[in-house]
């Protein structure tokens, strides 16, 4: 479905193209192309997906196309770090870890013989007999058995499927900071985003971070920070001034369409059907696609430097790839479309975008 624009929104639409790809001898012609001749949204999303996934060069070794880390999954939830470490491995990054607790590993593990996981994540009801002394040893051992891979991880996705434990959110809490450290990008989701939401300062002017609220999410996070209710009228500046306030991070706003705090809109595809972990897909995607941009970035025989950043980068390609995969997996399932039905579509989805030969 290609979305009908003003000309203005063209044209800034184009200009956006023009500002991402300047700088970039190798991928400026064939892009610019793209945007001219459709002058569609499509093209934006699709031109961003071609630019920054990498060709599947026999030189490259194990690790190269993206190592991603979840750290979510809990006694209640084991579905959504679940979807995200899958979709990043079905998109195309190499390995795929999940951190999670330890009643959740072995559920884990079972989806997916693909995932590694690490069951080393405590909930408060585990320690509940210990003293604080102990309760200090466990939060040292669980942040020593995440710190020892995070030099390892391209990107983090915080979030999916943590739950709200905060013995366990405390440990999170310290994570971030160990990737903050370590400079090493995060995406967080879910009950990250409930996390930070109470502490702002965790993520507060981290460049690095990527924030991808859905509605409820977004409505708490500006509660909190713009001490305000949503406008929907003037939808794309408090999205801005949001990420202002929270020190430059980027915010990918959920929904019907897809708006990141840069001014970027995809609303391309997408599906009638509102199965829960769709948002998870997305986490995992803009992982990859982060990581895959900021490789681009730093490969000095691609040339290539766009003034946007990797995190704006990998939201608009993961966000255009998941809403095409959407509408693909709801073209053969219908009414029965499931998310992991639209995780078996990103495939094919990516292939009709960049084909891998
Ligand atoms: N299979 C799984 O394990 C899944 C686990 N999930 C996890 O569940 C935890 C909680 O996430 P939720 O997304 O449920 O939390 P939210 O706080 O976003 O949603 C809570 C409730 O709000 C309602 N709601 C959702 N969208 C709405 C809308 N557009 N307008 C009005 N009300 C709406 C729903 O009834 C939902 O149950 C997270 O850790 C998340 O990652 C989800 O990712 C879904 C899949
Ligand atoms: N009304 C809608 N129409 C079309 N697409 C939508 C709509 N709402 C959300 N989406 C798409 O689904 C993706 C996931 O958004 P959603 O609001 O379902 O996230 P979420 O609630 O965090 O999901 P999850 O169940 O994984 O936690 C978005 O990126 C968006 O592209
Ligand atoms: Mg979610």
């Amino acid at each position: 479905m290609l979305v009908k624009h003003s000309s203005s929104t063209v044209l800034r639409r184009q200009q956006f193209l023009v500002r991402t790809l300047c700088g970039s001898r190798t991928h400026l012609p064939k892009l610019i192309r793209a945007t001219m001749s459709s002058k569609s949204e499509a093209a934006d999303a699709e031109s961003v997906l071609r630019t920054v996934t990498p060709s599947l060069d026999p030189k490259r070794h194990k690790g190269q196309a993206g190592k991603i880390a979840v750290i979510g999954g809990c006694r209640e939830y084991t579905g959504a770090p679940y979807f995200a470490a899958i979709s990043a491995l079905k998109i195309g990054a190499d390995l795929s870890h999940v951190f999670c607790t330890k009643d959740a590993a072995p559920v884990i593990k079972s989806y997916s013989p693909e995932l590694i996981v690490h069951p080393v994540l405590e909930e408060s009801y585990t320690i509940s007999q210990f003293s604080e002394e102990e309760k200090r040893k466990v939060e040292d051992k669980v942040i020593g058995e995440v710190d020892k891979w995070m030099e390892r991880f391209d990107c983090l996705v915080i979030g999916p499927g943590l739950g709200r434990d905060p013995f366990l959110l405390e440990c999170v809490s310290k994570i971030m900071l160990l990737a903050k450290k370590s400079n090493v990008p995060f995406v967080v989701d879910g009950d990250g985003l409930f996390l930070v939401t109470n502490s702002i300062d965790l993520v507060k002017s981290y460049p690095l971070a990527v924030l991808t609220p859905n509605v409820n999410e977004y409505k708490r996070l500006v509660q909190k920070v713009l001490n305000c209710e949503v406008d929907e009228e003037n939808a794309g500046d408090q999205l801005r001034s949001l990420a202002k306030q929270i020190g430059g991070v980027t915010i990918l706003r959920k929904g019907k369409t897809d708006l990141i705090s840069n001014g970027e809109i995809v609303s391309i595809y997408g599906s009638p059907r509102r199965c829960g972990g769709q948002g998870d897909i997305l986490s995992g995607g803009v992982a990859v696609f982060l990581s895959w941009a900021q490789q681009l970035k730093s490969d000095p025989e691609r040339n290539f430097s766009p003034s946007e950043s990797p995190a704006i980068l990998g939201c608009i390609a993961a966000s255009g790839l998941l809403r095409k995969a959407a509408a693909l997996a709801f073209t053969k399932h219908k009414r029965s479309t499931l998310t992991s039905d639209i995780i078996e579509c990103l495939g094919e989805s990516l292939e009709d975008i960049c084909p891998a030969s």
